[in-house]
């Protein structure tokens, strides 16, 4: 089970990633972002890229899609908040 982001590691990777356009919650064990894409297929079609990424990392987000728009939630359930497979989804997600 992955460990819990602790110290540096994890004020860094978040700074990061908050360049990146994604907000830390107020628990510090999600974070959030939303995507915007042209058309609703397009956001569909990411959906989907995305998806087979997270069914390959077995590490799956948390999020819901309003026709162009999907709105994403990642957080580790098995540790109760923000791990490295958190940030290794955002990241690939932010590409
Ligand atoms: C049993 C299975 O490995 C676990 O339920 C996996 C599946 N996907 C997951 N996704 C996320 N976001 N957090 C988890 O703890 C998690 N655990």
């Amino acid at each position: 089970m992955s460990k819990l982001l602790e110290g540096t590691d994890r004020t860094e990777a978040l700074e990061e990633l908050s360049e990146a356009g994604w907000t830390v919650e107020e628990s510090g064990n999600a974070m959030t972002r939303q995507f915007k894409f042209k058309t609703f297929p397009e956001a569909l079609g990411w959906m989907v890229h995305m998806g087979v990424i997270a069914e390959k990392m077995n590490h799956h987000p948390e999020w819901s899609n309003v026709y162009n728009r999907v709105d994403v939630r990642l957080t580790t359930h098995d540790a109760g908040g923000l791990t490295s497979l958190d940030l290794e989804l955002a990241r690939k997600m932010s590409q």
